[in-house]
This record gives C-alpha cells, structure tokens and sequence, in this order.
C-alpha cells in the first residue's frame, strides 16, 4: 500500500511567491485498485502525483511504499525506486521529437543497461500489444495524438513498473480514445498493476474500473469515495471546506 502522512509541497518555500500546492494529506491507497485524484486545476493533483511517483519530494511529512518511506530516500535510491517501480503517462505525453517511436520506448530502460536486442524485442512486444508496430521506426511527431499517447503507455510500462500513473491523459483525447484509454488501464489492472490517475474528466472518474476517487481542492484532500472504501484517511476540513466538483 502507499501511505502519505502529513505531505505537503510548497514551491518557492519562504519567497514572496510561494505556493502551497499540497497541504498536509494524510491517506492510505491499497496498491489493487485504480485510484482516481480529481480536482480543479491547480488543486495539486500533478504535485502529489509526483510525489507519490519519486518525481520530487515533499516539503513536509513523509510517503512510504509497503511500509518503506519513499520521500527523504538519497536521490539515487530515489530514481532506482522510480524505474523499477513506476511507469509515468505525461499530461503532454513528453515524447522526444526528432527520435521514432521504438527509441522513445525503450529510452527509460537505457539505465538498466538491459541486452539491446532484447530490449528492442520488448519494446516491440509492447507496441505490437497497444497496435502501434507498424509505426515502430516512425518519428514521434508524425503520430496522430491517441498514437502519441499510446507510444506514452508503451513507453511508460518498459520497465515493467508495478505502479502506472498517468496525468490527465485524457486532456487532449476525444470520446473514442478515451474509451480506448480506459480499456488500457483495465487490461493493466488485470495484469495486476496499479492504476493511479489525475484527471477533471467525469469520463474518467465515473468509468466502471474506477476504485478510489480521491477528491483535491486548493492543495488540500477534501473527499475520498469510490467503489472501493479506504482505511485510513484525513481530510483538512479546517481548511477546504467544499467537495472538489
Ligand atoms: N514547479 C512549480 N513551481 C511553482 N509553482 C508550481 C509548480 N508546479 C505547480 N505549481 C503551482 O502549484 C499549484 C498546484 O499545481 P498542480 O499542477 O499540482 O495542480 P493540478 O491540480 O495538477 O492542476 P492541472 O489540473 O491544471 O494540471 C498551482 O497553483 C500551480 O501553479
């Protein structure tokens, strides 16, 4: 499971344009489920993903993983955690231009130093799986945008993550692709993974495989429901008083 104890993320700590993007969420996410963080823009959605993620750290309290703390880890044990547990789908998608699809793929395994051509075969396998191998020696920026974001998904699930989270990825989709996104993140479910989303798109939040809906307004959680029932969570109402919409 993952836990968040007191987390809070505040950009440009004591300047006079600080922001407080994530104040104090305490909760608990079992690691079976498709988590949903709703919420209005800037409500902190993408900076507690990160968070979660090992992308950065939080500027106060404490994330663990199975019981292990996350947060406060040396930063190469940081970003060993990151690639071996999760798998990142970027609101932009974040592919490299100028690089085809096969490359964007396998790039975050490159650390691992797998065997190459296995490499190439996995990331084959991968594309074949999300019906993209015709467009394998393509450059990113000729795909059409549910191409784009499927080279994402492949990309993100390289290495095998145990956890996926993807953030907005429905942001620059229409109703098919959607669809089609969402029947991704279930077949991922049914292999076992970790879905984790951020997202204001009621097509997302009210779709069946959803578990947990963690509500976020003004960097504070304000509601937790869903299918799913949680153990353990906190909100702040002292501070955010209404219900994300
Ligand atoms: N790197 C940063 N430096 C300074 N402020 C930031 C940074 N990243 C985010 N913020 C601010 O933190 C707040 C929360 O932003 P965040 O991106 O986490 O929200 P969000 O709910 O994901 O928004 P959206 O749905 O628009 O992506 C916002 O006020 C945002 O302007």
């Amino acid at each position: 499971m993952i836990r968040l104890d007191g987390v809070s993320k505040i950009y440009n700590q004591g300047q006079t344009n600080e922001t407080f993007a994530v104040r104090d969420v305490s909760l608990t996410l079992p690691l079976d489920a498709t988590i949903v963080f709703k919420g209005p823009s800037g409500s902190g959605k993408t900076s507690l993903l990160s968070m979660i993620g090992c992308l950065s750290r939080p500027s106060e309290g404490r994330i663990y993983l199975n019981g292990d703390i996350l947060s406060g880890l040396p930063e190469h044990f940081m970003t060993e955690i990151r690639r071996a547990q999760f798998g990142f789908i970027f609101q932009r998608f974040n592919l490299l231009r100028g690089l085809s699809v096969l490359e964007n793929v396998m790039i975050p395994a490159y650390p691992l130093g797998m065997d190459h051509s296995a490499l190439t075969q996995r990331a084959m396998a991968l594309l074949t799986q999300l019906q993209l191998q015709h467009k394998a020696r393509v450059s990113t920026e000729l795909l059409s945008g549910g191409e784009a974001q499927r080279v994402a998904i492949a990309r993100a699930l390289i290495n095998s993550p145990s956890i996926v989270i993807a953030d907005e990825p429905t942001a620059n989709l229409d109703g098919a692709l959607t669809e089609q996104f969402l029947a991704i993140m279930a077949s991922l479910r049914a292999e076992g993974k970790t879905v984790i989303l951020s997202s204001h798109d009621p097509r997302i939040w009210k779709s069946d495989g959803v578990n947990i809906i963690v509500s976020m307004q003004d960097g504070c959680l304000v509601d937790v429901g869903g299918k799913d029932t949680l153990s353990d969570y906190r909100c702040n109402d002292d501070q955010c008083g209404e219900e994300a919409t």
